[in-house]
């Protein structure tokens, strides 16, 4: 096997020097670039995406769709309203394949797709996306009458026999390993003869914020969604088969990829300015104005965006973070250099996210000289005074983002493979040493 230099590489952290003052234009969500892309594949008519993310995750499921016969034209719209991507849905056909890297949204969201395609589409991605959890959709999909060969594991690689059709209907799944099994099911679900009901039966829910951005994306493009906060039964949501409609939607920034940079201001006790923070979200990333600002920050949202103020002082913090899972790695890096204990809960799902985020956070700070411990759930982080080394990053990019961090206030730490922020941000090493000023 070749290794891949850049994996090896490693990237001196820049340290500050001072508080950070800067402005830092965050790109599109990884989250609602990859649900808007599934939407308008599934719609009538043609759509477009303004200012997508253009990221590892969000360009393999767009070749995925286009692999399955969708049209997807980019192109720069006129007096800075950046790129666009515009979607022409056409017949969904087979044979295709796609590689879904190790993206979550693209192994998930993607098989209820195919299910629709007229022949086999086969799935395969990373080594890592083979171990992480994908049998609530494959169960589901059988249940809904697809036809699915996989290894018998319940995971990558497999064949989604599309039959150009599926008839759908009601399903019991256990989600509580990963909110994208009820995102795809219902993502697709207007597309199935019958529509379909996802009843989630098992322990808790993680992310839903997540759940509750897939239903609101759904009933922009015209679907008809019951779900629990709608008067509907606790853990049930309900799609109803209909056409969807192509949009116009302007993609939001990445507020958990604007973590980081906030985390920033938070470290050195400077200011950072997010433009375009939008004033109201489903993104799990708009709960770090309440995390950050209990940490020792305040924030204001302006007319300008998002802007981030650090008091020069960092507090420890108990929080469940259950519902905004992805927050965990930026919050366990500021929580290392805070002035008190922390305790992160309500994360044991994140063992199989892009790597055990559990035990990467925990080996990687104490081998800087900190105190961390996992618990069934989460981690506590006692902090302590931190030292150089090596940040490995087990190829996770918010690894990355979170050594980026300790490295402002801790001098020598270098991060291994800091390439891997191409998931979700190909400009963060730009992004972070412009912030910066370097
Ligand atoms: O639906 C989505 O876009 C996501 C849902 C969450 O997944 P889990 O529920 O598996 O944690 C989140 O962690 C992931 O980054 C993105
Ligand atoms: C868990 C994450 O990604 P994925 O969409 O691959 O699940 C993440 O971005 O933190």
């Amino acid at each position: 096997m070749t290794v891949n230099p850049a994996h090896t590489a490693l990237w001196p952290a820049p340290h500050a020097s001072g508080a950070v003052d800067a402005t830092v234009h965050v790109p599109g969500s990884k989250s609602v670039t990859n649900r808007a892309l599934v939407l308008a594949a599934l719609a009538s008519e043609p759509g477009w995406l303004r200012r997508p993310l253009r990221s590892r995750d969000t360009v393999l499921m767009a070749e995925a769709l286009r692999a399955m016969g969708v049209e997807i034209e980019e192109g720069v719209g006129p007096d800075g309203t950046g790129e666009f991507w515009r979607v022409i849905p056409a017949g969904l056909r087979g044979p295709a394949t796609v590689d879904v890297g190790n993206a979550g949204t693209v192994m998930r969201f993607l098989p209820p797709v195919a299910t629709l395609v007229d022949g086999p589409v086969r799935f395969d991605g990373d080594p890592r996306s083979y171990e992480r959890p994908l049998h609530g959709v494959i169960d589901a999909l059988r249940v809904l009458g697809a036809r699915i060969d996989d290894d018998g594991r319940g995971s990558l690689p497999l064949t989604v026999q599309g039959g150009g059709a599926l008839e759908g209907g009601p399903v019991e799944i256990d989600a509580s390993s990963s909110s994208q099994f009820v995102s795809a099911l219902l993502l697709s679900g207007p597309r199935f003869n019958q529509g379909v009901e996802v009843r989630h039966t098992g322990s808790a829910l993680p992310s839903m914020p997540h759940i509750r951005m897939t239903v609101d994306m759904l009933r922009a493009v015209g679907a008809q969604v019951d779900t629990p906060e709608s008067g509907g039964e606790p853990n049930v949501w309900r799609v109803t088969s209909g056409a969807l409609l192509g949009r116009d939607l302007t993609i939001e920034p990445d507020l958990s990829n604007a973590q980081p940079f906030l985390a920033a201001a938070l470290v050195t006790g400077g200011k950072v300015l997010i433009p375009d923070w939008p004033s109201r979200t489903t993104q799990p990333g708009d709960r770090l104005r309440e995390i950050f600002t209990e940490m020792g920050g305040s924030c204001e949202l302006t007319d300008f965006g998002l802007v981030f103020t650090g008091s020069g002082t960092i507090h420890g913090i108990d929080v469940d973070l259950g519902e905004v899972g992805e927050l965990t790695p930026g919050i366990a890096a500021v929580a290392a250099l805070a002035d008190s204990p922390s305790t992160l809960r309500g994360v044991a799902h994140l063992r199989l996210h892009e790597t055990d985020r559990l035990a990467a956070l925990t080996k990687e700070i104490n081998e800087l000289g900190g105190d961390v411990t996992e618990t069934a759930d989460g981690l506590h982080i006692r902090p302590r005074r931190l030292h150089g080394g090596v940040f490995h990053t087990y190829e996770d990019h918010r690894m990355a983002t979170a050594g980026a961090v300790i490295g402002l206030a801790v001098e020598g730490v270098q991060i291994e493979n800091v390439a891997t922020t191409a998931k979700t941000l190909p400009d963060f090493p730009d992004l972070w040493t412009g912030m910066l000023g370097a």
